[in-house]
């Protein structure tokens, strides 16, 4: 799925739209809408007619929209009550659901909340600023209290509809209802969180000379782009990986790297790192190679802590011109500019001190942030957190890989997937694809085997998910 920016929206609706706007949009949206709103009625209620629905009406074209679908609900038997809040409501709209029977209140006249069988929020679209007055964000939590599902128009009311940021109080939807394209809110959290699930209907627009500023990553996609070895292929055609990972005080990190390498389909891993992990390794790894050797992706970084010879160590994997992963502390010893054929993977907070910037700043901004890393760097960049993005340097959109479950964030999992992108490097695909493959596989792993698995557990689930994907494609 790909988002564009509201500043792009507004140029596809324009396109669509010709010189004058006749409404042929908005009943496209409105149209799209209702039926929506009739199939979630008929699935939470059993039925439509008689249900009870409630539309918080803003004063823009996203009101209009709920309007329009709110008197297309009327006409079937709905009992639908509209309030007007933050300006004068969409005149049209208003009119189209009086004539069809609709109620439109005051917050003081409003029934008991517990007796609408839904809401609409009809509050804030692309145009919003984020948040809500204090009067709007008190009606609204009193819906979350009653437990009335709230069906968000367009995008959850008081979220960055470009960033997905959520700075103040916004709109919990359990389904949104987006035209034309996909925003970036629906796709970055925090804002993804209060999205529910998306339906996206077709307004007319046409994309094809608009780059999207997200490309979001699938399961099916995932499966299809994974680089399945051929019949004839050896070790060295799934690819090398040399691992100096860990150290003394963190040989676990080395050992992690280690087990996303293995499980991540590598034809050989070599190890170069501490001798402390090395009999762990040897235990439960025994094809892991220590021999120095030809190697076709290089990780290096996680759990090294402070290393003396940190910049060298990254200098001659770089000087061997074969791509590469740079994790962690091995991110501070990256010389001036990488080639993108290597991989950074840091969290927000490794990110924020490449860009010489506050953490909170790469958390309000991650897309933006991630584009400053590649820019900065010359290197592709994939920034961990709940949502994994992939930014490439001279190419404006970011990729996102497929989410999943929180359980995944604890200390070691970033060493796993820095092995996981590494074994997609090794076996010669692009850095933007191995960070999204493997961010992609580790998330639908943890999502597959739901709990608080150790990642060298979490690893081994990898390589069960790509057996299991594996059989699918070759029954
Ligand atoms: N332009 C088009 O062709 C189409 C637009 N559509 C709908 O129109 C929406 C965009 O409409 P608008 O551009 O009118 O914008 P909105 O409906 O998002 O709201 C804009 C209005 O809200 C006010 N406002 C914004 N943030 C506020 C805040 N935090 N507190 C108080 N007031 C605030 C603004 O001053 C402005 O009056 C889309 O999201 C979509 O729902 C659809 O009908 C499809 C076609
Ligand atoms: N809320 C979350 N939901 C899903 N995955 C997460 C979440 N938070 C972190 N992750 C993932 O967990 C891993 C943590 O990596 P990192 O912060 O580098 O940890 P460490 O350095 O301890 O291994 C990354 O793969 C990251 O994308
Ligand atoms: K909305």
């Amino acid at each position: 799925m790909q988002a564009f920016t509201v500043e792009q929206v507004r140029r596809l609706e324009r396109a669509a739209m010709g010189p004058q706007d006749d409404g042929t949009l908005m009943q496209r949206a409105a149209a799209g809408l209702a039926a929506v709103l009739a199939d979630e009625l008929r699935t939470r209620a059993g039925h439509v007619y008689g249900t009870h629905v409630l539309v918080l009406v803003g004063p823009g074209n996203n009101g209009g929209d709920a309007l329009w679908a709110a008197a297309r609900l009327a006409r079937r038997g709905v009992r639908v009550d509209a309030v007007g809040v933050l300006g004068t409501p969409h005149a049209e709209g208003l009119a189209a659901l009086r004539a069809a029977g609709g109620r439109v209140v005051g917050t003081e006249a409003l029934a008991a909340l517990d007796a609408y069988d839904l809401a609409v929020d009809g509050v804030l679209g692309i145009g919003g600023r984020p948040g809500l007055p204090d009067d709007v964000a008190d009606l609204v939590g009193r819906l979350a209290d009653a437990c009335v599902p709230v069906v968000a128009v367009d995008l959850p009311s008081g979220v960055a509809a470009d960033t997905g940021a959520v700075p103040g109080a916004a709109v919990s939807a359990a389904v949104t209802v987006t035209f034309g394209v996909a925003k970036p809110c629906h796709l970055l959290e925090p804002a993804r969180a209060r999205t529910g699930r998306l339906v996206l209907v077709d307004i007319g627009l046409d994309t094809s000379a608009e780059e999207p500023e997200l490309d979001a990553w699938d399961a099916a996609r995932v499966a299809d782009a994974w680089p399945w070895p051929a019949r004839s292929s050896d070790k060295y055609a799934k690819g090398v990986v040399g691992v100096d990972c860990g150290s003394e005080t963190y040989p676990g990190a080395g050992i992690m790297a280690t087990y996303g390498a293995v499980h991540g389909g590598a034809g050989m891993v070599r190890f170069v790192g501490p001798e402390s992990a090395r009999a762990t390794i040897t235990a439960n790894l025994p094809d892991v190679v220590f021999a120095p050797g030809r190697v076709q992706a290089h990780l290096l970084g996680s759990g090294w802590g402070e290393r003396a010879d940190g910049d060298r160590a990254v200098a001659d994997a770089v000087a061997s011109e074969v791509p590469g992963v740079l994790d962690a502390d091995g991110i501070g010893h990256r010389p001036d500019r990488l080639p993108d054929s290597w991989l950074l993977t840091p969290h927000a907070g490794e990110l924020a001190r490449l860009l010489g910037i506050e953490r909170s700043e790469v958390e309000d901004d991650p897309l933006a942030a991630v584009r400053a890393g590649a820019g900065r760097t010359g290197a592709t960049v994939l920034l961990k957190g709940a949502t994994q993005l992939v930014a490439r340097p001279g190419v404006r959109t970011v990729e996102v890989a497929v989410p999943g479950p929180s359980w995944t964030g604890r200390a070691g999992s970033g060493d796993t997937l820095g092995g996981l992108c590494a074994a997609v490097l090794a076996s010669g695909r692009p850095a933007h694809e191995a960070a999204v493959l493997g961010a992609s596989l580790q998330a639908q792993t943890a999502a597959a085997h739901p709990g608080p698995l150790p990642p060298h557990v979490l690893a081994e689930r990898c390589a069960d998910r790509l057996g299991a994907w594996w059989q699918e494609r070759h029954p």
